[in-house]
């Protein structure tokens, strides 16, 4: 039998499903398979985390809040069972999501590792200097 075509959904449609009886939310990106969407409203009761932080995001893209809370495997393995359809972006979204992945990518790149890569020079010179000072104080 041939697998059933995966059904799209733009995000106009899935902004009208935000409500507790009828709440969708757009998960995934380019590193997870890309954007997905997901009827979460059967599954906003048992939601470990509360209905109203779904209920928060409905009918809207919930990739990076999703990510940012570190859901389980087994989150992500129940994620799986609400998904409905892909998300169909224009060409314009399509470019607005590269430029906002890269732009992420180059900031966690540059950002955060040359900071630590800052305190661990300042600190072996302070070591440095401090143990030249010894030596210099003992001769
Ligand atoms: C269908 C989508 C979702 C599923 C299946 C899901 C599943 C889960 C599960 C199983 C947990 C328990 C901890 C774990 O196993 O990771 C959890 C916790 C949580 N989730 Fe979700 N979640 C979903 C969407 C979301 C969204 C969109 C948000 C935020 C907007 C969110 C926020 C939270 C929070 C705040 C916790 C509690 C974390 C804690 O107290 O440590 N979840 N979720």
């Amino acid at each position: 039998m041939a697998p059933e075509p995966t059904k799209e959904y733009t995000m106009e449609e899935v902004s009208a499903h935000n409500k507790v009886d009828d709440c969708w939310l757009v998960i995934g990106n380019d590193a997870t398979g890309g954007a997905k969407v997901y009827d979460v409203s059967s599954y906003l009761d048992d939601h470990p985390g509360g209905a109203e932080v779904m209920l928060d995001v409905g009918g809207k893209d919930a990739d990076e809040f999703f990510e940012d809370i570190g859901h389980s495997n087994d989150a992500r393995d129940e994620l799986k069972k609400h998904m409905i359809g892909v998300l169909k972006l224009s060409q314009e979204e399509v470019e607005k999501r590269r430029l906002l992945a890269e732009k992420k990518k180059s900031a966690g790149a540059g950002g955060g590792g040359m900071g630590v890569i800052a305190v661990v020079v300042a600190v072996i010179a302070a070591g440095y200097f401090y143990y030249k000072n010894k030596v210099e104080q003992q001769s």
